[in-house]
């Protein structure tokens, strides 16, 4: 297990309600500080407002780290990545789980709630928190992002 025991913040929409609490549950099973954004119940909400809780607070670095859960991911994952320095992969299989840490060193995971169960989930969260960044030519190329826009 690593030892990286950053706070994270996480968000979700009513679609992913209930998986949230699971993975903040995981979270503090691991002694990792957990900052819940919201959305706090079922009742419907609009993703946006969550997406840009979490991501503003990475990009501003009050976090380095955040997790974002909506029906898909897929919206969710189009907000953050509109924010300066938010490396948000959508991950529902373990492969890019892994991969997202290793070549791309996402500091905000999205996942589907509607798209894969909460076993799954916790072994994607997992797979994100312990795979290190490899650097190298993967740090050349994410240094190309901040020359866009
Ligand atoms: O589309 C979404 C963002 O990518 C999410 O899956 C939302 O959770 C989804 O759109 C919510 O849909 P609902 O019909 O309002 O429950």
């Amino acid at each position: 297990m690593s030892n990286d025991k950053a706070p994270v913040i996480i968000g979700c929409d009513h679609a992913a309600y209930a998986l949230k609490e699971i993975i903040k549950a995981y979270l503090s099973d691991r002694g990792i500080d957990v900052e819940d954004a919201g959305t706090f119940s079922e009742d419907s909400v609009d993703y946006p407002d969550f997406g840009i809780k979490v991501a503003s607070a990475v990009s501003e670095g009050a976090f380095a780290r955040g997790i974002l859960i909506c029906g898909t991911g897929i919206g969710m994952s189009m907000v953050a990545n509109r924010f300066p320095h938010v490396r948000a992969a959508l991950c529902n299989d373990l492969f890019s789980a892994a991969m997202c840490k290793k070549h791309n060193n996402a500091n905000v995971l999205v996942m589907g709630g509607r798209v894969i169960g909460d076993v799954l989930a916790r072994e994607i969260v997992k797979a994100w928190l312990e795979t290190p960044f490899e650097g190298g030519r993967h740090q050349a190329r994410l240094e190309k992002f901040d020359t866009v826009g």
